[in-house]
């Protein structure tokens, strides 16, 4: 079933961010959500995973479904390692090493997160949210702080590690949707 978004309406303190949104976001395959920024791209991800209440309209073909989401920040747990952070999410016991090395955070696993750089941190936020379960995964701006080279081989895993689900992610860059192989939404 895909994802339909029907009349969407959103405004803060009568300020409107969007108003009577609609759009159907396909099961299966990675959508890529682009717009200006200040449109109103976040605001719609967290109600689409139910932290904010739309003003009017609806959304289906979400609920009752697991979820995992990378956020624009990273949320790690600073003071545990980096496997720790993972197998926090984890439901069952999948073999995580080859996401480690795939995200060439395999000399690190055992180092806090409070010790890593911006961008080994981003790594681990992917990483964790894409060995939690879930039927359906969401990114808001995840290759943010990477340089070229990784932001590729972070992108070349979660295009492997994501086929045949789905996947809504919020990028600026059409680049990195053409490489995620992903459908663009514009919006
Ligand atoms: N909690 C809030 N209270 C008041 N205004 C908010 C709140 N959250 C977002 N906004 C406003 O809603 C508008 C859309 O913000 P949002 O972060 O959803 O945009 P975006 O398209 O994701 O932007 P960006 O690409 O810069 O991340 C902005 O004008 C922002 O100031």
């Amino acid at each position: 079933m895909a994802i339909k978004i029907e009349n969407l309406s959103k405004s803060y303190d009568g300020r409107q961010v969007f108003e009577n949104l609609n759009m159907e976001l396909t099961e299966g395959q990675i959508t890529c959500i682009m717009a200006p920024s200040g449109k109103g791209k976040t605001t719609l991800l967290r109600i689409l995973i139910g932290l904010e209440q739309a003003d009017r309209g609806k959304v289906a073909g979400i609920e009752g479904k697991d979820i995992s989401v990378v956020f624009q920040e990273d949320r790690l747990c600073e003071n545990l390692n980096v496997l720790s952070n993972i197998r926090l999410v984890q439901k069952e016991k999948t073999e995580i090493r080859e996401g480690l090395e795939a995200v060439g955070l395999l000399d690190c696993c055992h180092q806090p997160v409070r010790e890593l750089s911006g961008g080994m941190k981003r790594r681990v936020a992917i990483l964790r949210a894409l060995y939690a379960k879930w039927d359906i995964l969401f990114l808001d701006e995840p290759f943010k702080g990477l340089d070229k080279e990784m932001k590729e081989r972070v992108i070349q895993f979660l295009k492997k590690s994501c086929e045949g689900k789905t996947v809504i992610c919020i990028t600026h860059e059409e680049k990195e949707a053409e490489a995620l192989g992903a459908v663009i939404q514009y919006f």
